[in-house]
């Protein structure tokens, strides 16, 4: 482990990224990770993030005492056809940047850090270029396997490189692979420390059978409308061989509670709808004894971390079919079931029943799925930010 610098003043870092928790709670757990390690050297943290107003940063990081700015950013929707790529709301985007890298560079310019760290999203484009014209130390972190369009476009300005998974190493651009170290997806530290019995007090689960498994449903923080249908259309088999929590995406709630009326008594004493689970989540990881669930970087990092039964139905347009990607690599290890293509209930049914219906199997799949979590990427991350900064 890098030990912090001796400073007679804060360490300065300014994190950049945000948009989806993908990008947002990798950057907020370097930022208590160096926080704590510089206080143990007697030091301490000035930090400050720039972000966007509609992104879950904008939330996040106040709500942590962080100092948290705006600057203009595009969001370039992506394409694999060049000329939707080119389309005006794009091309009105792409020129915001150049004020958002303007906007960045006075940011950077006062604050003067350490180190920017850029976790990507688009707003870390401007950023990240500004940190650059600004001569301070860039590192990205990169959590996909293949580099998001954010750091694609900062990999060539970048002091280092921290990526989640070794197998990014080879697919870095030729000149910039010496600047590359894996380090993993940090994940918060709270959600390795859950408590099933508190989630039940938390969100008032107290129809749940604890003789009976426990589903999560989650469909990242927005939800997803092809998991909600396809749950929904499995429930009644579900809820008579578990208890399920599900987490549907604030604007989705409305529509599923309609339908959750029609459900017997019995089954809906079983069943917890939720649009987003705040601070509640480590505690509804502990209690999930099987999870249904998108295959973002984020989500992947905390599963494996804590060795969790899943079944993924990956988000089939991320970039590059990332999502797929990902949950096909820990499907190939035995690690969790890949459910891909069209996703019927039936489907689901046959890939979740299993799990349900053998504890043995269960924990089997959890132990594979251990072997690739990396519950110390934080404090290798926290180690690349440190031995980059030009103190
Ligand atoms: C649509 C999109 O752009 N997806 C990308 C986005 O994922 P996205 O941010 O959608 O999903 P991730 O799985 O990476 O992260 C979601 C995070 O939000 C948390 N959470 C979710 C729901 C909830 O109610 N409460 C809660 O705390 C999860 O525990 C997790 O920490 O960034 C990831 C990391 O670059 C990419 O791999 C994904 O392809």
């Amino acid at each position: 482990m890098t030990n912090a610098p001796r400073l007679s003043r804060p360490f300065r870092l300014i994190v950049s990224g945000g948009g989806t928790g993908g990008h947002t709670y990798p950057a907020l757990t370097a930022i208590r990770t160096l926080r704590d390690r510089l206080t143990a050297g007697g030091g301490s943290l000035d930090v400050l993030w720039i972000g966007t107003e509609e992104g879950l940063e904008a939330r996040v990081a106040p709500a942590e005492g962080i100092a948290f700015t705006t600057v203009a950013t595009g969001k370039i929707r992506r394409s694999s056809n060049p000329l939707k790529m080119l389309s005006p709301a794009n091309i009105r985007d792409m020129a915001r940047v150049p004020l958002g890298v303007l906007q960045a560079r006075r940011v950077i310019a006062g604050f003067r850090p350490d180190v920017v760290l850029a976790t990507g999203g688009y707003v870390a484009v401007p950023a990240g270029l500004a940190a650059r014209i600004c001569r301070r130390p860039l590192v990205l972190h990169e959590q996909t396997v293949r580099l998001g369009l954010a750091n694609r476009r900062l990999a060539g300005r970048a002091t280092r490189i921290a990526l989640s998974s070794e197998s990014s190493l080879p697919l870095l651009p030729e000149a910039v692979r010496d600047r590359g170290v894996v380090t993993g997806n940090p994940v918060r530290p709270e959600v390795l420390w859950g408590h099933a019995d508190k989630a039940v007090g938390a969100l008032g689960l107290w129809g749940f059978d604890r003789r009976l498994p426990t589903v999560y449903v989650t469909g990242g923080a927005q939800g997803s409308q092809q998991i909600n249908d396809v749950v929904r259309d499995t429930l009644p088999w579900l809820l008579q061989r578990a208890n399920v929590v599900h987490q549907c995406g604030p604007a989705h709630v409305d529509a599923l509670r309609r339908s959750a009326a029609a459900l017997p008594p019995e089954a809906a004493a079983r069943y917890h709808l939720a649009g987003f689970v705040g601070p509640e989540l480590p505690d509804v990881l502990a209690l999930a004894d099987v999870v249904i669930s998108r295959s973002g970087a984020g989500t992947l990092a905390e599963l494996t971390a804590l060795g969790k039964p899943a079944v993924f139905i990956p988000l089939a347009t991320s970039a590059g079919n990332e999502q797929a990607h990902n949950a096909r690599h820990l499907e190939s290890t035995g690690a969790a079931v890949a459910l891909t293509g069209e996703v019927t209930a039936a489907g689901l049914w046959e890939a979740v029943e299993p799990l349900l219906a053998d504890p043995a199997r269960r924990a089997a799949m959890a132990h594979r799925a251990r072997a690739h979590g990396r519950p110390d990427a934080a404090d290798r991350l926290v180690d690349v930010i440190l031995s980059a900064a030009a103190v």
